[in-house]
């Protein structure tokens, strides 16, 4: 069970930061890693990260980076300075914008690499499907596209992936157990999908070797979060 609380990645998706610590105060003895995203990072700033850490919790900075590669070296060093335990960027936006990430953070963790964030690169969002991708001209599955980003993401020395929990079995197949691979598009049987298209419940997510599962509403917007979070454990 212990191990199962260290994979769970809790998406803190309100603009307060109130409420955001509130959320942080009832689960961390349950989980150990929340994750601050767009809205979170937007409404409270930048602050939330050490906020956060405060409480004795790790964070994932989800900003999902995709610009030309030197505009996201700049803002990839800012981030990294914010004491978070995972960053990410935008796959798509190539090889040299990922390598370029990579180098950032070497840069700034250059004399104490033991603190350096790990790096991810977001694959194909959980939630588009095969018509979504069509209708932006790819023509691959989601699964296909998800793998050969995932390779371009591990050639240009990234530390893993986002990737749906569909397709966690077959990137750790080819590219190996040590290649992270966090999951979102997690659902519980008593939770709908909502705008989520490529999803799995938690146990089976976990199962086929996703290194982290991230849960947000099913969790969050629950009239008690941690009643949720222990029927999902149950
Ligand atoms: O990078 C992410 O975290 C992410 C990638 C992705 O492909 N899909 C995805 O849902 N996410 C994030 O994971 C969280 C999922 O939240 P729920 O759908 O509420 O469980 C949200 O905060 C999303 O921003």
């Amino acid at each position: 069970m212990e191990e199962y609380f260290k994979k769970v990645i809790i998406a803190l998706d309100t603009n307060e930061e109130k409420k955001a610590i509130e959320i942080v105060r009832l689960l961390k003895n349950r989980v150990g890693i929340f994750k601050v995203g767009l809205e979170l990072f937007t409404g409270a700033g930048p602050s939330i990260v050490r906020r956060i850490n405060e409480e004795g919790c790790r964070v994932f900075l989800d900003l999902k980076f995709h610009d030309i590669p030197n505009t996201v070296y700049g803002a990839v060093k800012q981030a990294a300075r914010l004491g978070a335990f995972l960053l990410n960027v935008h796959a798509s936006g190539g090889r040299k914008m990922m390598e370029w990430a990579k180098k950032a953070v070497e840069e700034v963790f250059e004399s104490d690499s033991e603190k350096r964030p790990k790096i991810l690169a977001v694959t194909v969002l959980t939630s588009l499907d095969v018509e979504d991708l069509r209708e932006m001209n790819v023509e691959k599955s989601p699964r296909q596209q998800v793998l050969s980003l995932a390779k371009m993401a591990k050639e240009a020395g990234l530390d893993g992936v986002v990737a749906s929990p569909e397709e966690v079995r077959e990137i750790k197949e080819v590219l190996g157990r040590d290649f992270l691979v966090v999951a979102p598009g997690v659902r519980p049987a008593f939770a709908a999908a909502l705008d989520q298209k490529r999803v799995m419940k938690p146990l089976d997510a976990i199962q086929a070797g996703a290194d982290y599962i991230v849960i947000g509403r099913p969790v969050t917007a629950a009239e008690d979060p941690l009643v949720a979070l222990e029927k999902i454990f149950d």
